[in-house]
């Protein structure tokens, strides 16, 4: 059976950093850091878009909280976003890119450009 540190469930909050550290050492111990070029990753973070979005192909719109999804379609949700996820992180590591502090950043501009009650 798997262990919560294996299957990766736990209480704590996930950092940015940590996964980037897993996807670091995921890639490392099977000799792919040669794959994981900048391009390369961006081609596999845009496939699985595409696998995520064949999810809500063709079923209209999707109610908030996914009340009528089986646990199976929500589990396979689950895996769809953490691909994306996980593409997103490794490929801005490889760039060199703090994709956190980055992502802060973005939301000030954001805030400031779009200010409230305008
Ligand atoms: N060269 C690779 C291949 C895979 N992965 C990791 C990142 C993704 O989280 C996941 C993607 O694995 P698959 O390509 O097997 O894609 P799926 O899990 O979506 O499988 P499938 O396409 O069969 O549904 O594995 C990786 O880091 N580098």
């Amino acid at each position: 059976m798997e262990s919560s540190f294996e299957c990766g469930r736990n209480t704590k909050d996930v950092s940015l950093h940590e996964l980037r550290d897993r996807l670091q050492e995921f890639a490392e111990i099977r000799g792919w850091e040669q794959y994981h070029s900048p391009r390369n990753l961006l081609l596999a973070l845009v496939g699985e878009v595409g696998e995520l979005s064949e999810i809500f192909q063709w079923k209209g719109e999707v109610a908030k909280g996914l009340p009528n999804w089986s646990s199976d379609d929500k589990e396979h949700l689950e895996e769809e976003l953490s691909d994306v996820l996980l593409y997103l992180i490794r490929l801005a590591d490889v760039c060199g890119l703090d994709l956190g502090q980055a992502a802060l950043t973005k939301i000030v501009k954001n805030a400031r450009k779009y200010p409230v009650g305008n």
